[in-house]
């Protein structure tokens, strides 16, 4: 059994709006095994977006605890990356000035720098695009630049926030396997947040379902065999199997 590295208890979180509560989570509890792939699914507005801040530190319980290997989060964390679904690259810094972000405020040597920045720029298919500046990208580029910045970081737990969504169908395929190609080969931790269930079986090793306000619905294991090919599965009855689990956790998720 491998360590625990996330743990949140009796996790609540209320919003007010003009005078009006809203509760986003309530009483959630979640546990994150070390180097496991946790899929997060859910249909829009269950609270994935807020469980993710509360996890990354960027938003505070309204009651509970979120704890990082024992020590309470109390902010941002190093150990912890977090790619969120609003575009947060600098517009005055260029891609390679964005993605060597989390290695100058590391410390990291120049020249170190910019040779992980390249390597990183050219894993997620940026290459010639070094020296634009956001505003000059496509949303699926700087979705590619916000995620090299974040594994520049060299975070041993990562939190995504639907990180594939607006990419063409190619694209997604390949940023898919290149995530578990960087996984399977690090070790990292990952919280991978996405309301597509055919992702979440592609990806994880354990599939969490949310329904309203964070309610789980169903946590389970995924031991599809690896690597997993979209095409094959899709024909696997397993995973056939797995898809109606979820679609019906789905459905009664929303109710
Ligand atoms: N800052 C905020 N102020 C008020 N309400 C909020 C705020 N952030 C989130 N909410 C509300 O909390 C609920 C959950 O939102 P959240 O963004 O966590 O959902 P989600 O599951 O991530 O949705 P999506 O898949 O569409 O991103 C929604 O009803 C939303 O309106």
């Amino acid at each position: 059994m491998n360590a625990t590295v996330l743990k949140v208890g009796g996790l609540t979180k209320q919003f007010v709006k003009d005078d009006v509560g809203i509760v986003a989570l309530r009483d959630f509890d979640l546990e994150i095994a070390e180097g496991g792939f946790v899929s997060v699914l859910g249909r829009s507005g269950c609270g994935k977006s807020t469980m993710l801040n509360l996890l990354a530190g960027l938003t505070t319980p309204t009651s509970g605890t979120v704890t990082y290997r024992d020590e309470p989060v109390a902010g941002p964390r190093t150990e912890m990356g977090y790619l969120t679904q609003s575009d947060t690259l600098m517009p005055w810094r260029s891609v390679t000035r964005n993605v060597e972000l989390p290695m100058e405020i590391a410390g990291v040597p120049a020249r170190r720098r910019a040779e992980r920045a390249a390597e990183l720029i050219a894993k997620v298919g940026l290459e010639g695009f070094e020296r634009h500046y956001p505003r000059e990208l496509s949303g699926g580029m700087r979705r590619r630049v916000s995620l090299a910045r974040m594994l520049a970081g060299d975070p041993e737990t990562l939190l995504m926030d639907e990180p594939f969504g607006a990419l063409d169908a190619q694209l997604r395929h390949d940023l898919q396997a290149e995530l578990l190609r960087l996984w399977e080969e690090s070790g990292q931790t990952v919280v991978f947040v996405t309301h597509d269930i055919e992702e979440a079986l592609l990806l994880g090793d354990r599939v969490v379902v949310l329904g309203r306000v964070g309610r789980i619905v169903l946590d389970r294991p995924i031991d599809l065999p690896r690597p997993r090919d979209a095409d094959e599965l899709r024909v696997d009855p397993g995973f056939v199997a797995l898809h109606r689990e979820l679609t019906e956790a789905l459905r009664e998720g929303a109710r």
